[in-house]
């Protein structure tokens, strides 16, 4: 029978935390198209000037989290690739990057060279976002096209609103809650404004009134990150049984001068300081691997922002990672993708 590979896709990181390492993944990274989507010179500019001072800022940034085995996101994409392998019957697995090594070019190159012609393709991002999830479709196109490699691609969508995904993230998420706190806050990665209006395919919802995200169904749900967002956090609201006063949403990690989609985390976390909250747990599902954004943003920075706004403590509540609920529900969910024919 012909073997099915399963390549899992993450984002990626510095190969090191040295200045020069950082400053040459933020420039793969943000010439993407996807990721900066201006006319090339217009990115050119802006990426040069971004890396005049951010690659020393980062690479600072990164040294605060970084662990023995290398970056976290790597090193928990690894972790999570080993434990699924016992439960993908039919055929590799391996892991691939974005942006950095391992990358997609190397990984389906490598599956390509053992024989293999048929791969599911699971970008790990919950939430659809040309910048995540398009940019590694894209680039595995690529690669095959450019390599003439004889591999059919089968692709895992968005699983937001797969109930498996929920439910593993309520139950990774229940020994934090059952510590107690004043109020959970579900950070996302944020997103300029310009690329939710991109995706909308009527042209006439995204951010056209207050809860627009909030009520989107349909073709609409189905491309748009903020509405997905939501998704996420109303589901996991009524698996957690939370009351709607004890929860919100925001968005984190804005980058330039363009509007991001609002509300954004750091303005949040100073509201709910003022507002009295003193024990604050914080969430992050728009990834499923720990990594800068959530260890170094939220758990450290955030954290002092907090603390210094008033509140009294922030609690980060880890990723799903390599929680065995979460690695039984990505095998299932890979394993009801249609095979391309
Ligand atoms: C225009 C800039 C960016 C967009 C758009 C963007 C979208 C986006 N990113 C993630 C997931 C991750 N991003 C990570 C790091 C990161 N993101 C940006 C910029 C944009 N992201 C930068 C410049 C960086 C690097 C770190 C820094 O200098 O601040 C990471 C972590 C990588 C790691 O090594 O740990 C992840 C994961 C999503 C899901 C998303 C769209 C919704
Ligand atoms: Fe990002
Ligand atoms: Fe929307």
């Amino acid at each position: 029978m012909t073997q099915q590979a399963l390549l899992l896709a993450n984002l990626g990181s510095p190969a090191s935390t040295s200045v020069a390492d950082v400053r040459s993944y933020l420039n793969q990274f943000l010439m993407d198209p996807y990721v900066i989507d201006l006319p090339w010179f217009v990115r050119r500019l802006l990426v040069s000037l971004i890396l005049i001072k951010r690659p020393a800022q980062s690479a600072h940034a990164y040294q605060s989290i970084w662990w023995p085995e290398g970056s976290p996101l790597v090193a928990i994409s690894r972790q999570l690739t080993e434990a699924i392998r016992p439960l993908w019957t039919r055929g590799p697995v391996e892991l691939a990057m974005r942006y950095g090594e391992p990358s997609i070019e190397t990984s389906l190159r490598q599956l390509a060279g053992q024989g293999i012609t048929s791969v599911t393709l699971a970008p790990l991002y919950p939430q659809f976002a040309d910048s995540t999830t398009t940019t590694a479709l894209v680039e595995a196109q690529r690669v095959i096209a450019q390599h003439k490699l004889p591999i059919k691609l089968s692709v895992l969508q968005p699983f937001y609103d797969q109930p498996e995904y929920l439910d593993a993230l309520a139950e990774s998420a229940r020994p934090y809650l059952q510590q107690g706190f004043d109020h959970l806050l579900l950070s996302y990665h944020g997103l300029p404004e310009r690329h939710l209006h991109k995706t909308d395919p009527t042209g006439q919802h995204c951010l056209k009134s207050a809860d627009c995200c909030q009520r989107a169904a349909g073709k609409v749900l189905d491309s748009c990150y903020r509405a997905q967002c939501y998704s996420v956090s109303n589901a996991f609201a009524a698996r957690a049984g939370l009351r709607p006063d004890q929860w919100s949403v925001s968005f984190q990690s804005r980058l330039g001068r363009a509007k991001w989609i609002e509300p954004y985390t750091e303005a949040r976390l100073n509201e709910l300081a003022g507002q009295g909250v003193k024990k604050l747990l914080v969430m992050c599902p728009a990834f499923v691997a720990d990594c800068i954004e959530t260890l170094e943003e939220i758990g450290i920075r955030g954290r002092e922002q907090f603390i210094a706004a008033g509140g009294e403590d922030l609690q980060l509540v880890p990723c799903v990672n390599t929680h065995p609920q979460w690695v039984d529900a990505l095998a299932k969910i890979c394993a009801r993708v249609p095979q391309a024919l």
